[in-house]
C-alpha cells in the first residue's frame, strides 16, 4: 500500500502548462483570503503531478512553476526577513518518515540524537519582532524572503503579549490562527455585518490578519514555535538562544509570557527514537478531533542546534524538519440533492446528499444541513461545489458553497411546503421546523423506538404488529399499549391465543423496567440512552425529573444551557403521555438511586448546585468503577456475551462508571473483546489500560448478578 495520495502526471507540455497555471492561481487565492477553487488535497496532488512531469522533462520546467518555492511562488512581500521563513517537506506515513530520517542521518553522517515532535498548527506563519522586550512589528511569511507588514493586528492576538518578561530584542516565530470559539465569534460578527461567514478557521485567520479597515474586530490566537536573535546580535543571550536545543528554546519562549502548545493536550515532546516519534504522532492524531483549534499534521524536527545547523536548508524548506500530514478533514465536493425527513419527534430536517468524498479516513455521502434558514443563510444551491468538514466522530457538515466554481447550472433547493411524511402543515415559527402534528406525525417510529431492546424491550412486538394496532385505531402512542385487552388483541388478524398471551406477558414485564429505560422510551429530543441513564440516576424518580427547571436539569453531566430548556419543554409536551404511563402502572423510579437532596416538589435545585451534584454520596465512591470513564469495543465473551452493548453500558453505570463511546486521553479503561479495531489501537497509542471482557466481568461481578430490569 502506498502512503502518498494518488496524483496524475500531466500527459504533455500543454497539460503541464495548464496545471502550473491552475496551481499558481489557486495558491494566490489560498494565501490571500482562502477562496481557492481546490481543496488542500487536490492542490497537493496537482503539485505532485507537476513535480513528476518536471522530473521527466527537466528542460521544460516553467519559470512560474510552484515546485521548490515557498507558498508556491504565489505571494510576495516588501519587508525582508532576517532569516528566510520557509515551508516544510511532507511525509504521509511511517515508512516515508523512516526514509526521510534515514536520508537526514546519511547527510549528517551520524544518528540524530533527539527529535522534537510538535503539532502542525493549521494557521499562517508570522514573525513577531520584539525590541527590548516590546512588540514592535508583525510580518507575514510572504514568499519566504520578504513578507507583508501586518502590525495593525497587534493587540488582537491572544498569546502574543505586548511585552516580554525580559527586555530582549528577539524575533518570535509561530502560527496565527483562530480557535473554534474565536471562529464562531468571527462568523457571528461577519454575519451581523454583511450576512456572510468565513469558510473555515484558517481562511478566517488569514483574512482577519490582513484586513485593515473592517468595522468589527476579530480575535486571533498565536502559538510560538521558534525564537531567533538578530543575526548581528553578539550578546551572550543571543549566543545562548542559538545553541540551545529547540525544546529548551520553547521553554524560554513560554517563560517570556508567550503562548506555546505546552499547555495543550498536544504539547511538544522530545523523543529519543523514531519509534517514540511515531507513537507521539499517533497520540496527537488521536486527540485531533477534540482540540479547540485546527492541526493538519505533526512537525518533526532535530532537537539539537548542532544537528539543525549541519543539516541546513533547501530553497523551500529546512532539511532538519518535516511535516507528517494527517488525512484531510475538509474537502470540496458536489451537493447532489437535499433530502427532507420528518424525525420521530416531528422535527423536519434537511440532509445533504453528496458526491462521495473521503474525509479523515472515511467515505462521506451525507452531511447535516441543520435547517432551512441555515440553507438560506449560506445561499446553497443543488449542484454547488461545497466544502464539507468531518473529523473523528463528529457528524459531517456542509460548511459553505464555493461560489466561484458555479457554472450557471445550479438550481435552487426545494424547500418543502408541507410535512414530507404526512402532508400536514409545517410549524416554521422556530428555526427548527416541525410537523404541526408533532410526535403523532411519526407515531409508528416513536412506538417502534419505545418498544426497542434498549428501551422498554417489549418482546414479540414487531413493526408490522404496531402498524396493525395503529391502523385498527387501538393505539395512538406507546402508552396505549398497556391498556390493550385480551379481546382486542384476539380480534386482530394473524393473532392467536398464544401470541396474545405472550404479548400481554411481555407488556407486563415492560412495565417494570427501570426509570432510565422508561425515560429513554419517551424519546426526549437530545437525550439518548446514556443521557437517559444519567438523568434517571440523578433524579431517581419521574416526579423529580418533572419538577426540575432548566437550572436543575443542567446539574446532570453533559446537559448544557442550550439543551436544558429543550428537555424541560419536551417534558411539558410529553406530559399527557407520561400521565398515561403512570395510570397504566409503569414503573417511574430508578433502582438504587436517591433523589437530589432538597428535592421537595418544586424546589429549584439550581440554588443548591453543590447538593444536587452530590446525588448519592458515599455509595458511588465505593463502587468498582467509581469516577472511571469506560469504553467497550469488539465482541463480548464470557459472562458478558449475552448482554447487548446498551446493557454493558448500563452495567458500567451501575458500577459507578461513565460509559463512553469514543476513546480519548480521558478514558480510564477500554474493555476490548474479539475483533476490536481502531478503538483498541487508539487506546494503545494513548496508554489507556485495556482489559478483556472476562477480566472486566470479574471486576464488576457483584453488579453483574443483579437483575437487569
Ligand atoms: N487549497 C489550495 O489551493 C492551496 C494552495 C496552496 C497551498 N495549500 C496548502 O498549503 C500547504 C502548503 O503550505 P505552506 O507552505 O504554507 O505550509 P506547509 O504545509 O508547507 O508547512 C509550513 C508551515 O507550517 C507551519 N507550522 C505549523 N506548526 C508548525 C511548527 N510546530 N513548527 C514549524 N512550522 C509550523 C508554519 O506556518 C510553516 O510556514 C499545502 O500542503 C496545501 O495543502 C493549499
Ligand atoms: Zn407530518
Amino acid at each position: 500500500m502506498t502512503e502518498t495520495p494518488p496524483f496524475t502526471t500531466p500527459a504533455d507540455a500543454t497539460a503541464y502548462a495548464k496545471a502550473v497555471r491552475l496551481a499558481v492561481d489557486s495558491a494566490a487565492a489560498y494565501y490571500a483570503d482562502g477562496t481557492s477553487t481546490l481543496d488542500d488535497d487536490a492542490y497537493d496532488r496537482l503539485v505532485r503531478g507537476i513535480a513528476a512531469y518536471e522530473e521527466e522533462h527537466p528542460d521544460e520546467v516553467l519559470p512560474d512553476s510552484p515546485t521548490g518555492k515557498v507558498a508556491g511562488g504565489a505571494v510576495v512581500g516588501d519587508v525582508p526577513h532576517t532569516v528566510p521563513m520557509l515551508s516544510l517537506d511532507n511525509v504521509f506515513g511511517p515508512e516515508q518518515l523512516a526514509d526521510w530520517a534515514a536520508s537526514l542521518e546519511r547527510r549528517l553522517g551520524r544518528p540524530v540524537t533527539a527529535w522534537s515532535v510538535e503539532p502542525k498548527l493549521d494557521g499562517l506563519a508570522i514573525s513577531a519582532r520584539y525590541r527590548r522586550g516590546r512588540l514592535a512589528q508583525l510580518v507575514t511569511r510572504g514568499d519566504g524572503i520578504a513578507g507583508e507588514d501586518v502590525s495593525h493586528a497587534i493587540g488582537t492576538v491572544v498569546g502574543l503579549p505586548d511585552r516580554l518578561a525580559e527586555p530582549v530584542t528577539v524575533e518570535l516565530r509561530g502560527e496565527v490562527m483562530m480557535t473554534t470559539t474565536q471562529f464562531e465569534e468571527a462568523c457571528a460578527k461577519r454575519r451581523a455585518h454583511d450576512g456572510t461567514t468565513f469558510a473555515n478557521p484558517r481562511s478566517a485567520a488569514a483574512g482577519t490578519l490582513r484586513a485593515q479597515d473592517r468595522p468589527y474586530v476579530c480575535e486571533l490566537t498565536f502559538f510560538g514555535y521558534g525564537a531567533l536573535p538578530r543575526p548581528d546580535d553578539d550578546s551572550a543571550q543571543a549566543a545562548r538562544l542559538r545553541e540551545l536545543p529547540h525544546s529548551q528554546v520553547m521553554e524560554w519562549v513560554a517563560a517570556q509570557g508567550v503562548q506555546t502548545t505546552a499547555a495543550t493536550p498536544v504539547a511538544g515532546i522530545v523523543a529519543g527514537t523514531l519509534e517514540r516519534v511515531q507513537e507521539r504522532v499517533g497520540e496527537i492524531a488521536a486527540v485531533r478531533a477534540e482540540l479547540p483549534f485546527g492541526i493538519d499534521g505533526i512537525v518533526i524536527k532535530c532537537d539539537l542546534a548542532a544537528d539543525q545547523a549541519q543539516a541546513g536548508f533547501s530553497s523551500r524548506a529546512p532539511r532538519w524538519a518535516v511535516a507528517y500530514k494527517l488525512p484531510a478533514t475538509e474537502k470540496i465536493t458536489k451537493l447532489l440533492a437535499v433530502e427532507w425527513n420528518t424525525g420521530r419527534t416531528g422535527v423536519i430536517a434537511p440532509r445533504a446528499v453528496l458526491q462521495p468524498v473521503e474525509l479523515d479516513g472515511s467515505l462521506v455521502t451525507y452531511a447535516t444541513l441543520h435547517n432551512a434558514s441555515d440553507i438560506a443563510r449560506r445561499g446553497l444551491m443543488i449542484g454547488d461545489s461545497v466544502t464539507v468538514y468531518k473529523a473523528g466522530d463528529v457528524i459531517p457538515r456542509v460548511e459553505a458553497p464555493v461560489v466561484h466554481l458555479r457554472t450557471g447550472d445550479e438550481r435552487p433547493i426545494d424547500i418543502p411546503q408541507v410535512c414530507p411524511s404526512c402532508g400536514d402543515a409545517i410549524d416554521a415559527s422556530q428555526e427548527r421546523w416541525r410537523c404541526v402534528r408533532g410526535r403523532a406525525c411519526r407515531a409508528i417510529a416513536s412506538i417502534v423506538y419505545a418498544a426497542g431492546r434498549d428501551q422498554l424491550d417489549i418482546e414479540g412486538l414487531a413493526e408490522n404488529r404496531i402498524r396493525q394496532l395503529l391502523d385498527a385505531g387501538l393505539i395512538a402512542d406507546f402508552a396505549d399499549l398497556f391498556f390493550l385487552t385480551r379481546e382486542q388483541l384476539l380480534g386482530l388478524e394473524r393473532m392467536g391465543a398464544t401470541s396474545t398471551d405472550n404479548l400481554l406477558a411481555a407488556l407486563d414485564r415492560a412495565k417494570g423496567r427501570p426509570l432510565s429505560r422508561v425515560f429513554c422510551a419517551l424519546g426526549v429530543r437530545g437525550t439518548g440512552r446514556s443521557m437517559s441513564r444519567r438523568i434517571a440516576r440523578h433524579f431517581a424518580t419521574m416526579d423529580a425529573i418533572r419538577a426540575a427547571d432548566p437550572d436543575a436539569i443542567q446539574q446532570v453531566d453533559g446537559i448544557g444551557p442550550e439543551k436544558a430548556p429543550v428537555v424541560v419543554d419536551e417534558l411539558a409536551e410529553l406530559a399527557p403521555l407520561i400521565d398515561k404511563l403512570i395510570r397504566a402502572g409503569v414503573n417511574m423510579t430508578e433502582p438504587g438511586a436517591t433523589p437530589p437532596t432538597g428535592e421537595a416538589g418544586k424546589t429549584a435545585a439550581g440554588e443548591q448546585p453543590g447538593d444536587a451534584q452530590a446525588a448519592d454520596p458515599g455509595t458511588t465512591a465505593a463502587l468498582p468503577l467509581a469516577s472511571m470513564s469506560v469504553v467497550v469495543t469488539g465482541t463480548m465473551t464470557g459472562p458478558l456475551a449475552a448482554l447487548s452493548r446498551n446493557e454493558v453500558n448500563e452495567l458500567i453505570e451501575r458500577a459507578g462508571g461513565k460509559a463512553s463511546s469514543s476513546v480519548s486521553a480521558r478514558t480510564s479503561l477500554l474493555v476490548a473483546g474479539g475483533k476490536a479495531g481502531s478503538k483498541h489501537t487508539k487506546a494503545q497509542q494513548l496508554g489507556v489500560p485495556i482489559t478483556t471482557p472476562e477480566e472486566f466481568a470479574a471486576l464488576v461481578a457483584p453488579l453483574l448478578e443483579s437483575p437487569l430490569g
